[in-house]
């Protein structure tokens, strides 16, 4: 197969994380209106830290990539709590392809458990310093951007109101950092990648490989590819920031289509990611696109639970586009 043409790709606006850490004006005003407008943005690590987080993901993937090749009885065999945390085998949500089920499997690890060591897998067991830097490194990378944001946009006399309230570090949560794996797929296999939706939580990391990832623009309503950058997180706004922020902010409507051949329709390649997903104090309280009062915590379960539903049932409630379909007038 020839080297698929990415097109149209999504212009995504790029934030450089080490003028964040140091507070420049120019940058958060930047990162006020990438978030008020698109909800989805590059985010430059080169700078920062010496790459020293670059270098625990990539030692990271490697060791996962190898995990994933083990039988599924043994990756199935993973102590699973609840979608923040263990094993997510292919097909339990639905896919890209309307009917069918979706085409990746997962390893989630929770910040509650990597912090308390229980329950872990072998696997991390065996490299926790690694696994640790991952961790807890995505997380102080979304918790600055998340107190730039918090800063920039709500009352300072008012604490109860700032979003880093709502994400005390020893709170309870579902922040977690999950790494996905589309396996190749012959032709008529069904089950292709992850269906649209936006994401449960606050502030999204993600880190891809393969092409893949797609996002619907809110000025075009068109599907974009989203090019990986070397060097580049992808960092996307979820449904609980866009609520927390009085929908100031957007969730961004996304999918993911891994490569097929045009001819037969078979997936010849592996696809590889790695995200950490910010997620508030499971107590912390907003109101959802239905109006409704919700908990952060009853706000996932409802959204994981939608996400293994066929997609003409997730049109009737709206749950796992978190409503963004009709906030931009598009039929999904
Ligand atoms: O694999 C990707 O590129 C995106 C994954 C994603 O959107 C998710 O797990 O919420
Ligand atoms: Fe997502």
């Amino acid at each position: 197969m020839t080297q698929p043409q990415l097109s149209p790709l999504a212009n995504l606006q790029t934030i450089d994380f080490d003028k964040l850490v140091n507070k420049d004006a120019d940058e958060v005003r930047r990162l006020v209106e990438i978030c008020t407008n698109d909800g989805f943005l590059y985010l430059d690590l080169t700078q920062w830290n010496g790459g020293k987080l670059l270098k625990s993901l990539d030692e990271c993937n490697n060791i996962v990539k190898d995990w994933f090749t083990k039988p599924i009885e043994e990756k199935a065999a993973t102590v699973t709590l609840s979608d923040a945390h263990g094993y997510k085998p292919v097909g339990q949500q639905s896919g890209v392809q309307e009917g069918q089920r979706d085409g990746y499997e997962s390893l989630r690890l929770s910040r509650d458990c990597q912090l308390a060591r229980d329950p872990l897998p072998p696997v991390v067991q065996n490299h926790q310093s690694t696994f640790d830097a991952l961790h807890f490194g995505s997380h102080f990378v979304l918790q600055t951007i998340l107190s730039a944001l918090s800063d920039a946009t709500t009352d300072p006399k008012n604490a109860a109101t700032s979003f880093s309230s709502s994400h005390k570090d020893d709170s309870p949560s579902r922040s977690a950092l999950y790494f996905l794996h589309h396996p190749p797929k012959p032709a008529g296999a069904g089950r292709l990648g992850q269906n649209i939706h936006t994401d449960a939580g606050t502030l999204t990391l993600l880190f891809t490989r393969e092409p893949g990832l797609q996002v619907l623009s809110p000025t075009t309503a068109q599907w974009e590819h989203v090019a990986s950058r070397p060097g580049c997180a992808v960092v996307n706004v979820g449904d609980t920031l866009r609520f927390l922020s009085g929908e100031r902010f957007r969730s961004a409507l996304h999918r993911v289509m891994p490569i097929t051949d045009p001819v037969t329709g078979a997936q010849p390649n592996d696809r590889y990611s790695t995200a950490y997903f910010l997620r508030a104090a499971d107590d912390a309280v907003f109101v959802g696109n239905d109006g409704k009062e919700t908990t952060a915590d009853e706000w996932f379960l409802r959204k994981f639970s939608s996400f293994t539903k066929d997609r003409s049932v997730q049109r009737l409630d709206s749950v796992a586009f978190g409503g963004m379909e009709k906030t931009l007038g598009v039929v999904v």
